[in-house]
């Protein structure tokens, strides 16, 4: 590879997500902090039909909801949430652990609020944020994710949103927090090298009906022909330079 090529490259694409994450590989680093996720169910706003997806936003004006240690230097604030599927129970996940694709995977999304003034300035920069990534396994039916999915009969179509007050997000968590971590990207547009993933290394349950009400979704608009979102997920990327780090041994 010429060297304008690789040096274009180190500046543009070399550190994109999702990725495939050899667990064998992972480095468990000493220096890593156990994660503190302080999130306050007041801050819970309302879900929206993005289009490609729903997110569910959370009020991001003062250090409210909030993670910090982990791999990360500061605080940063929770901006929002939402999911990753597939067409089918076999495909979904954006992060591989060790080859194996999980059916799904929740996306925690936290901006360095300790260092830029806004959620888009923080998207410019390599610290800019913080995404927690949890994968979720065919279970039982999960009863915390049913509140959201109650909700989601309020959103079918692109452009809505509803109110959501008082979300517990953290009980939604593995009470396991251990996780590996690694320099990466936003997984959709615009795709920018701004985000410290934090995959955590236990995955949560959804029940099968459960993940098909996702795809129940709409992409198109109330008065279009409805197509439904099937799925969402972004293939893996190269590791290029990475190394990938484990919280634990
Ligand atoms: N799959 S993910 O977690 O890697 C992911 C990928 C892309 C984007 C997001 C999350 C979210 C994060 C909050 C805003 C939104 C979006 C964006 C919107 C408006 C903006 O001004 C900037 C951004 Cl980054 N883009
Ligand atoms: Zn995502």
């Amino acid at each position: 590879m010429g060297a304008s090529h690789s040096h274009r490259n180190k500046h543009c694409h070399s550190h994109q997500s999702p990725i495939n994450i050899c667990t064998k590989k992972a480095r468990h680093d000493p220096i890593l902090k156990p994660l503190n996720i302080q999130y306050d169910s007041k801050t819970s706003k309302r879900i929206v039909n993005m289009g490609h997806c729903f997110n569910v936003e959370f009020d991001d004006t003062a250090d409210m909801s909030v993670i910090n240690d982990g791999p990360l230097t500061g605080k940063y604030r929770l901006r929002q949430f939402h999911f990753h599927w597939g067409s089918t129970d076999a495909d979904g996940s954006e992060h591989v652990i060790d080859g194996k694709v999980y059916p799904a995977e929740l996306h925690i999304v936290h901006w360095n609020s300790h260092r830029y003034p806004t959620f888009e300035e923080a998207a410019k920069h390599p610290d800019g944020l913080a995404v927690i990534g949890v994968l979720l396994k065919i279970g039982e039916k999960n009863p915390v994710l049913q509140t959201i999915i109650d909700n989601l009969g309020q959103v079918k179509t692109k452009g809505k949103e509803h109110m959501l007050i008082k979300y517990e997000l953290s009980s939604m968590l593995p009470k396991d927090l251990n996780y590996w971590t690694y320099p990466g990207s936003l997984t959709t547009e615009p795709y920018f090298e701004c985000v410290t993933w934090i995959v955590l290394q236990h995955a949560i349950p959804i029940s099968s009906a459960q993940l098909t009400q996702f795809r129940g979704l709409l992409c198109t608009a109330e008065n279009e022909k409805p197509v439904p979102i099937l799925e969402n997920h972004r293939r893996v990327q190269r590791l290029h330079d990475r190394v990938v780090r484990s919280s634990c041994t």
